[in-house]
């Protein structure tokens, strides 16, 4: 079976395995305590080793103009979450795992067999949807109309050749398992939303498939049904011990279900790690938005440090690991942590919880309750003491306030000579005068907060 080159370093690693009798806790708690041994090179690439349990896949898939290229091993109990921007191939990867989109080149073994393997231009193996044994389910539960709950459920074992009492039965074990039980002759009209997501997952999953994947599966739903859900399919993952791959915009899912999450940009893998590597350290904008912090863009200096792009400050220190020097790299924090303090004295107009007193400086920001206020002539004669790139070992920067801004979760406060950086402020009182566009003030990154990554690996 051909390894193709998906992404540079990329390469076939071998996965960890994990007990099908432990099911997906133990994968959970070993994926997300940062064991990364079975895990892909940082550009995603990878694929498993034939013969392991669990799905493998490295693939390349052409869809008009649209070219993917994503490779990923996930272990029997592992869940994979799939995150990116729309357009950017989530959907068009899991039809290439489950049979819809024929790959171009690459391969998808399940438990070991391969069901597509295709070297470019060359007709490989290829084993139809039908028989994969993978189930998809996206937000639309797809009943069949005509069929009751019960006779849902039972279609697939059904079709494999089981007789129909066994297969009420084992029909009757699911409408049990998932709320539904005596509502087994109900048919959709008769059930809501969430019920005939249920029946959906239990038919899915009542046919045996040695892997799940999710397409958005509790988009179409309300708060409580998509809660209830989720839960269930945790459940049923972790009952099943087979492998799961989910693709969302929520990042409750991925707190909820995933092990891991890959990131897609534009049809290439842009970043695989934890659900806490990625939630913590974003390395995409697409990412960062999601997880609510800010990305800062720059390349790795060599010294532990990132030089921002076209930012008043030289380099940035924080917190990861960041590639080689003169590497794109990112940095993100979390817009509440960037601190501003006005460089001349002021006064009047702060908001009374963040009164401290008669000193005239204010650092506000979430973080302002461990930091004491620093007096105006202090901050003064730091600036001036630079000639200009700010204090790396503070993350310290004098700048000019651009735009200020509401927006739901609080006042926005740009860095009008960074474009990208700017600081949050809670909504609650109304903000000091001197927040406004073109106040002089003192910009403050604890270094503790700022998180690198490294873009596509
Ligand atoms: N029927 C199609 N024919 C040709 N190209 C398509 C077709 N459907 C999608 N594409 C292309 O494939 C790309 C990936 O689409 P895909 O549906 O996989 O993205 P996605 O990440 O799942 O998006 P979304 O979040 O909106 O569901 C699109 O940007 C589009 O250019």
């Amino acid at each position: 079976m051909p390894a193709i080159p998906l992404a540079a370093g990329g390469g076939i690693v071998s996965g960890r395995i994990v007990r099908r009798d432990a099911g997906g806790a133990g994968s959970r708690s070993a994926a997300r305590s940062g064991d990364r041994s079975g895990a892909e090179g940082r550009n995603g690439a990878g694929g498993g080793q034939p013969g392991q349990p669990g799905l493998d896949f490295e693939l390349r898939v052409r869809r008009g103009g649209f070219a993917l290229r994503a490779a990923a091993a996930v272990r029997p109990g592992e869940v994979l979450g799939i995150i990116g921007a729309n357009g950017s191939g989530k959907s068009t990867l899991l039809g290439a795992i489950s049979g819809t989109h024929r790959i171009e080149a690459g391969r998808v073994v399940l438990d070991g067999r391969p069901l597509v393997s295709r070297a470019t231009g060359v007709r490989g193996v290829e084993v139809a949807r039908s028989g994969r044994r993978i189930a998809l389910l996206d937000q639309r539960s797809r009943l069949f109309p005509h069929l009751g709950a019960r006779a849902n459920i039972a279609f697939g074992p059904r079709a494999q050749g089981v007789p129909r009492r066994e297969a009420d039965a084992v029909a009757e074990e699911w409408l049990g398992r998932i709320g539904l039980a005596g509502r087994g002759g109900a048919r959709e009209p008769q059930l809501s939303g969430g019920q005939q997501q249920r029946v959906a997952i239990a038919r899915a999953l009542a046919a045996g498939p040695r892997a799940l994947l999710l397409d958005e599966p509790f988009a179409a739903l309300d708060v409580t049904s998509r809660a209830e859900l989720r839960s269930l399919v945790a459940q049923e993952l972790r009952r099943l011990g087979i492998p799961g791959v989910i693709v969302t915009h929520d990042p409750t899912d991925l707190l909820a279900l995933a092990d891991r999450v890959l990131v897609l940009e534009a049809g290439e893998a842009a970043q695989l790690g934890t659900v806490a590597e990625v939630l913590d350290a974003p390395a995409t904008p697409f990412a960062a938005e999601l997880t609510g912090r800010v990305l800062l863009a720059g390349t790795a200096t060599g010294a532990g440090t990132l030089r921002p792009a076209a930012a008043p400050l030289d380099e940035l220190r924080g917190v990861g690991e960041l590639p080689a020097p003169g590497e794109p790299a990112v940095a993100s924090y979390p817009p509440g942590e960037l601190r501003i303090a006005p460089l001349a004295p002021q006064s009047g107009a702060v908001p009374k919880s963040r009164d401290r007193g008669s000193a005239g400086v204010w650092w506000v920001g979430e973080g302002e309750k461990e930091k004491a206020p620093t007096p105006a002539p202090a901050l003064e004669a730091a600036a001036n003491r630079e000639a200009g790139g700010g204090n790396p070992r503070t993350n310290a920067w004098t700048g000019t306030i651009g735009a200020v801004s509401a927006e739901a979760a609080g006042l926005r406060v740009d860095c009008a000579e960074w474009p990208g950086a700017w600081a949050r402020l809670p909504l609650s009182g109304a903000p000091p005068a001197w927040i406004a566009p073109g106040t002089r003030v003192r910009f403050a990154l604890d270094p503790a907060v700022v998180r690198f990554a490294a873009p596509g690996g």
